[in-house]
């Protein structure tokens, strides 16, 4: 591992965009190791909202490195097991082997709630990182020596590195790479999760229904008492939809799930109301180059897996750790660390990304999507994500 030390010549201001699973994690590095990092987020402050993710094979590892791995077990989800029922509400499948979203529950991999992630990667920053909350990168402009940035409401600024970890849709990307649509891979279907009043009364249980293309489910308590709910429909051709009005999305959603049976009519009362609201279509994002120069994406940015995977976080953390770790160790030619990320890390993110295309395929050509082998396929799927040996570079 690198050691912490004020040893980057004058490359030490560093920007990143995103304070979520990757920009955090490369922020308490970057700061660590002794950079002046300041992290701008979109939001108004840490953004909420999704299910769980979980922390796999090497992720364990940079957790346990940046002493958190003990708190990510004290928060998980602990589910003891999962269960599908029919139309009418009718258990026809159940197991406490595994989840959906978590895989096997007798294995060493984390579930933990996305909020909880959050806030305890938030406060594992150290005081030295600062945070600007409900501001965002309006221009990029690199030279030989730094980076000049233009802000939507603070004042230009010059960094020797910008790090995108603003996620699939990232603004940092579209400025420094190109338009969404170049990197953007459509997976077929849309997936939202929101939370709602655990009103089966789950205790530490999932419970999925899947009815032709559209699909719903129900996983409780979450650190509240609450639940969290998904709605999901398949669709060959991308839906028009405006990625910032929630109110449009809940409607798209309305009228895929009207007239589906078990609880949904309940979750669609409470659709209009729910908060921690996510919606996104599943997507990969895959780009031949990642970073340029002294600018690096990292984490659902750069690399994202989709989002029915879980295994986001997981990347994240190990890209966000090997990024900051190759800065450090740049001796202040921080283009040529960023460079060495994108190498050490593109196996991982091939590997990961074609078994989550070869699931999505599988489930997507299979036209009984109601039996419970698409379940097995998708622990096993979510056992292999693991990649305990990637990236070689872990050091
Ligand atoms: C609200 C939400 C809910 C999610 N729920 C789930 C889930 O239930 N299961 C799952 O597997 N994955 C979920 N994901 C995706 C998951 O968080 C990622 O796959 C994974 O954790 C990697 O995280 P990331 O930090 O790369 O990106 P993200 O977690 O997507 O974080 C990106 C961050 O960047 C911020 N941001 C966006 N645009 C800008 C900008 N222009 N400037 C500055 N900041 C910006 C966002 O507000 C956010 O804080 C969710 C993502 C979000 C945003």
């Amino acid at each position: 591992m690198v050691q912490a030390g004020k040893r980057f010549g004058s490359a030490r201001r560093i920007l990143v965009a995103g304070a979520s699973v990757a920009g955090l994690t490369v922020a308490h590095w970057l700061d660590r190791y002794g950079f002046e990092v300041t992290v701008v987020e979109r939001s108004a402050g840490l953004r909420p909202g999704g299910q769980a993710l979980d922390v796999r094979g090497p992720a364990l590892e940079v957790a346990r490195r940046m002493g958190v791995l003990e708190e990510f077990r004290e928060r998980t989800t602990a589910l003891r097991g999962m269960s599908m029922v029919d139309g009418s509400g009718a258990e026809i499948y159940r197991t406490t082997e595994r989840t959906l979203t978590g895989g096997r529950l007798d294995s060493e991999d984390l579930e933990v709630l996305r909020d909880d992630l959050v806030d305890v990667l938030h406060a594992a920053c150290g005081s030295g990182v600062r945070f600007v909350f409900g501001d965002r990168i309006t221009a990029l402009t690199q030279d030989e020596g730094g980076v000049e940035v233009e802000f939507e409401a603070g004042a230009p600024a010059r960094y020797d590195v910008v790090i995108g970890a603003d996620g699939a849709h990232s603004g940092t990307r579209r400025l420094a790479f190109g338009p969404e649509e170049a990197f953007v891979r459509y997976m077929g279907g849309y997936v939202a999760i929101m939370t709602v009043p655990n009103f089966l009364g789950l205790d530490r249980w999932q419970t999925f229904l899947m009815d032709g293309d559209v699909g719903a489910g129900l996983i409780g308590p979450d650190g509240s008492g609450t639940a969290r709910a998904y709605l999901g429909f398949e669709s060959a051709e991308p839906v028009g939809y405006d990625h910032r009005d929630e109110d449009a999305q809940k409607r798209l959603l309305a009228e895929r799930a009207a007239g589906l049976g078990w609880v949904v009519p309940q979750i669609l009362e409470h659709l209009r109301d729910a908060s921690g609201f996510h919606f996104d279509a599943r997507i990969q994002v895959v780009m031949e180059h990642w970073t340029k120069g002294r600018i690096a994406l990292v984490g659902d940015a750069g690399y994202a897996v989709s989002l029915t995977t879980g295994q986001g976080a997981s990347m994240a953390m190990v890209g966000a750790y090997v990024l900051a770790g190759e800065i450090a160790a740049s001796g202040g030619d921080p283009a040529a660390g960023i460079a060495r990320y994108e190498d050490a890390l593109r196996e991982y993110v091939l590997r990961n990304q074609a078994a989550a295309r070869d699931l999505n395929d599988r489930n997507h050509n299979d036209d009984d999507r109601s039996g419970p082998g698409d379940f097995t396929d998708f622990g096993t799927l979510v056992e292999e994500m693991s990649l305990k040996d990637y990236p070689a570079r872990l050091t």
